[in-house]
């Protein structure tokens, strides 16, 4: 695992886009080799998109062989709904790039058959040699995409029932009305992300310090599901100073010392 302690959530979502842009300069996509983008929603990822939309506006990335997944998408609400990750996606995103509309997979939250909108997911995913890199957010309860504590981490995309706790963060999208955020969700499954060739998880805020602690120094489990990704062959974690609070001060300036000396090798 490779933890980059930044000042600013700001600097979360630069860092972040940089490293998206570098990863897909450096892949040289084409029509026949896109590349696999997986995708978040949530507050975190927001700065991250206003900055990839900057440096395509500046000529520097282009999506047009860019293929991407979304990691969850709430179920019954209409796509069209201002709250739905779909519309959260194109408003925030979507329209803003150069992405091919038909290179676009969000999951179907209002699918009849919700068993098999999964599977296709995940056979979709499959049919492009699986997500080369899978970004994402977590939840102060340490969930990651919407798989929630006691989420098998062997677990494919499916059905997930939300927990009060996340009903309750999320009201804030739904007028701090916490009977108005769905009750279910689609999800990729913890396997799913650990399937990709490496995931990179946007953390800030001070609300957020308790995930990142067990995410780095806690023992893997499966009430805290982001502890998953220290099985990862290449994860990264990109975090702003408020949610370090909980770490050991050791571990801290273990991962800032690794990344002043990357620094300096670059430089020379
Ligand atoms: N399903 C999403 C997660 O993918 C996201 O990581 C989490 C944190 O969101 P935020 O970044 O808004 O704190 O919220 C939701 O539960």
């Amino acid at each position: 695992m490779r933890l980059i302690p930044v000042t600013s959530a700001q600097q979360v979502g630069a860092w972040a886009a940089n490293y998206i842009v570098a990863q897909i300069n450096a892949f040289k996509p084409t029509a026949k080799r896109p590349f696999v983008l997986g995708l978040p929603t949530g507050s975190s990822p927001l700065m991250m998109y206003g900055q990839l939309i900057k440096l395509h506006k500046a000529g520097k990335v282009s999506f047009k062989h860019v293929v991407t997944f979304n990691m969850d998408e709430y179920v019954g609400l209409p796509k069209d709904h201002p709250e739905s990750y779909h519309s959260f996606m194109y408003n925030n995103f979507f329209n803003h790039i150069d992405i091919n509309k038909k290179n676009i997979h969000i999951l179907d939250g209002n699918a009849k058959d919700i068993d098999e909108e999964c599977k296709k997911y995940e056979e979709k995913m499959l049919s492009y040699g699986g997500v080369k890199l899978f970004v994402g957010g977590v939840g102060q309860d340490g969930h990651i995409a919407f798989n929630e504590p006691g989420s098998s981490l062997a677990s494919r995309t499916r059905i997930k029932t939300l927990t009060m706790d996340t009903r309750i963060a999320n009201s804030r999208f739904f007028n701090n009305d916490v009977n108005k955020v769905p009750k279910y969700a689609l999800t990729v499954g913890v396997g799913t992300l650990m399937d990709a060739e490496e995931v990179l998880l946007l953390v800030s805020g001070h609300n957020k310090a308790l995930a990142l602690q067990m995410a780095v120094e806690g023992s893997v489990n499966h009430l805290w599901t982001v502890t998953a990704l220290q099985q990862h062959r290449k994860s990264i974690i990109v975090c702003d100073e408020p949610s370090t609070s909980e770490l050991k001060v050791k571990t801290l300036k273990y991962f800032q010392q690794l990344e002043a000396d990357n620094l300096k090798v670059k430089v020379l």
